[in-house]
């Protein structure tokens, strides 16, 4: 069913790929579509960016679902009700454990969320998990060198207090106690968006995973170079892509 989109206008059946990637930040649409092939963009609306494009001759979609909950939730609806058919986010995060550096790869399989996210969807004890073959599918297109790493992150629903960053307000142990609280329960990273996928496309029932970069570690506060995290996005996006076509 192909129905008028509220946010992603003009965004339709013939413009959703074998793939969409999901990216956070607008300005990594531009980023992605260097990869394709006559790269069109069908929409430019409020955080909204989406292009389509071909991949040795496969349509790939790219499209931003900004920052958080409210906008991922309209991205996520809107794409698959234009007929999205594989979903992976490929953004930033935080990683929380030691052994995990910045530029290192994340695959999250399953995600905790901040307490009421979504709950007029799902109840709490409902999980936000990838889909095991999509995961599966990417994670074995990378190398053994390509500093990958797997398991639970947190999706929280802010950047700063609920990521345990305290800007002037409760002090830093009220902080820490929220990083610290997590990685007891091996939690590797944090960021704003992929339990609204992996909730959203469970219910729809269209495969999603997530491919992140850490684009900081939180232990030493050591974050990436603007060129060098774009850099890894690009790595990532390109492999996320072909591993789609191996088998789609
Ligand atoms: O890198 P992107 O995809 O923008 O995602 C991460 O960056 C933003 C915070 O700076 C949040 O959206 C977080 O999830
Ligand atoms: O720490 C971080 C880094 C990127 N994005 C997040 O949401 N958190």
């Amino acid at each position: 069913m192909s129905i008028e989109n509220h946010h992603l206008k003009g965004f339709t059946e013939q413009d959703a790929g074998e793939l969409t990637i999901l990216v956070g930040d607008p300005g990594r649409v531009k980023l992605f579509a260097e990869l394709l092939d006559s790269p069109k963009e069908i929409v430019n609306n409020r955080e909204f960016i989406c292009v389509t494009g071909l991949y040795q001759n496969t349509r790939i979609s790219i499209a931003s679902t900004g920052i958080g909950i409210g906008s991922t939730e309209i991205a996520v609806i809107e794409l698959i009700q234009s007929g999205a058919k594989r979903l992976v986010r490929i953004g930033g995060c935080g990683a929380w454990q030691d052994h995990i550096q910045a530029g290192d790869i994340i695959m999250n399989h399953a995600m905790v969320r901040s307490q009421g996210m979504l709950s007029c969807y799902v109840p709490e004890t409902y999980p936000a998990s990838a889909d095991p073959l999509l995961f599966n599918q990417i994670y074995r297109q990378f190398n053994q060198d390509d500093q990958i790493h797997t398991g639970i992150g947190l999706t929280a629903e802010g950047f700063y207090l609920s990521q345990g960053r305290d800007l002037n307000l409760f002090g830093q142990e009220e902080a820490q106690q929220v990083l610290s609280y997590w990685k007891k329960r091996q939690i590797l990273n944090a960021e704003m968006e992929t339990a609204v996928i992996y909730l959203l496309s469970a219910l729809y029932r269209v495969p999603a995973a997530n491919c992140l970069v850490a684009h900081v570690a939180r232990s030493q506060d050591k974050w990436m170079s603007d060129a060098d995290y774009q850099a890894r996005h690009k790595y990532v996006a390109k492999t996320v892509i072909e591993a789609i076509l191996q088998t789609k």
